[in-house]
């Protein structure tokens, strides 16, 4: 008696997500639902009046009720300052006509449960909080007070007539609401891919976010304990960065960690991890690399830095400082590692910036004609 199920919710064609119940929850959208369902449960109604050779006024009532109300309820949320809280008002009024047919149904059991059970179903296919339960007082009261009016004599026994005519709205309710929970089944896993893949990429530079990195380079150091599969770990560094903020502005400095964080996976493989590490500072591991090797991936990446030129700020020129650390045996966790990558990267600052440093070889390889760091 109440509209079946919404198998695609507006919100989900408006932003292909789920949206709010006030989104959802529009009279254009409840409108041929609710005619649908009434008009199912008319079927369903008109069986048990045509069994208890009912009076004619209740087949006018039953008129009223599949055809005068949806369209009533339609144009009271249509014409309200609140559509939202008239449709509301409207799914509470479902529950009470509900309530009025089971006196008036003489309380034929079948009917009577499926007509009460799918008009409850459905306050909470609204995600309502609690709605289902305040259109109970509604359902009873009305129940309550047709039962005191009419004194009806309880025939709880169905016909077949009855039983073959509860079927088409069992049937478009069980279909309706199994569409619904595969679509929001479908949308909330899409949702949680979309949410996943948010966490793992930062949206700066679309390298790496930070804890997945972590996640990647403990995997790498697991394998190089477990295998002995070299690894490598570089930490990036931009000379100077805060200067670049403070002379040119943050939307250069954002351009700049841009520019930058494609520069660093230009140079790495596909295979390796890049990923930004925090403000103006990048870390990547070149899985399967020993060190020499490596020196020469983190020496690209300082040069092509070096070469970098910003369209809007030609006079900007960037440096970076690189700190190389290889998985070696005494780290026996990501700390370790990091740490030891990060000695070197300090020793490259402390050398004057714009080179690499092996933690290794505790020597620093700075650039050719080390050129003087201008940001502005
Ligand atoms: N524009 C911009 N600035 C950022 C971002 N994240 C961090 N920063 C700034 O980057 C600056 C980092 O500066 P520092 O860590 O002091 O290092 P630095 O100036 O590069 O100095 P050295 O590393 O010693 O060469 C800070 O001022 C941060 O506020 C960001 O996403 N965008």
């Amino acid at each position: 008696m109440t509209p079946a199920n919404d198998p695609q919710p507006a919100s989900y064609r408006s932003h292909g997500g789920i949206g709010p119940a006030s989104e959802r929850l529009t009279y254009r959208r409840i409108y041929p639902l609710r005619m649908l369902g009434m008009g199912l449960g008319a079927v369903l109604l008109g069986s048990v009046l045509h069994d208890n050779q009912s009076p004619a006024w209740m087949w006018w009532l039953l008129g009223v009720t599949a055809l005068v109300w949806p369209q009533l309820a339609y144009l009271l949320a249509r014409h309200s300052a609140d559509p939202y809280q008239a449709e509301v008002r409207n799914l509470l009024i479902d529950s009470a006509i509900a309530g009025m047919w089971v006196p008036l149904l003489h309380f034929n059991l079948l009917p009577c449960v499926v007509m009460a059970l799918i008009t409850t179903y459905d306050k909470f296919s609204t995600g309502i909080k609690r709605l289902w339960l305040h259109s109970l007082p509604g359902m009873a009261g009305m129940c309550l007070l047709m039962t005191l009016l009419l004194r009806p004599e309880p025939r709880l026994e169905s016909s077949l007539l009855v039983v073959v005519c509860t079927l088409p709205l069992l049937i478009v309710h069980g279909l309706a609401v199994s569409t619904s929970s595969y679509r929001l089944i479908r949308t909330v896993a899409q949702q949680n891919r979309e949410l996943e893949s948010l966490r793992r990429t930062d949206a700066q530079t679309g390298l790496v976010a930070r804890s997945h990195w972590q996640d990647q380079a403990k995997l790498s150091l697991e394998r190089f304990h477990a295998s002995g599969s070299p690894a490598c770990l570089l930490m990036i560094d931009i000379d100077h960065f805060k200067s670049i903020n403070d002379l040119h502005g943050h939307t250069v400095g954002d351009e700049v960690i841009h520019a930058v964080g494609q520069v660093i996976l230009d140079c790495v493989r596909a295979h390796d991890h890049a990923g930004r590490y925090g403000g103006d500072e990048f870390a990547v591991v070149l899985s399967g690399t020993r060190a020499a090797d490596a020196l020469a991936i983190a020496e690209r990446i300082r040069s092509r830095i070096a070469a970098l030129h910003l369209r809007d700020q030609p006079d900007l020129h960037l440096t970076s400082s690189i700190g190389l650390a290889q998985a070696a045996p005494h780290q026996s966790g990501l700390r370790e590692w990091i740490n030891d990558a990060d000695a070197a990267l300090y020793r490259a600052k402390n050398a004057g910036r714009n080179q690499v440093a092996d933690h290794e070889a505790q020597t620093s390889h700075a650039a050719p004609t080390a050129p003087v760091v201008q940001t502005h």
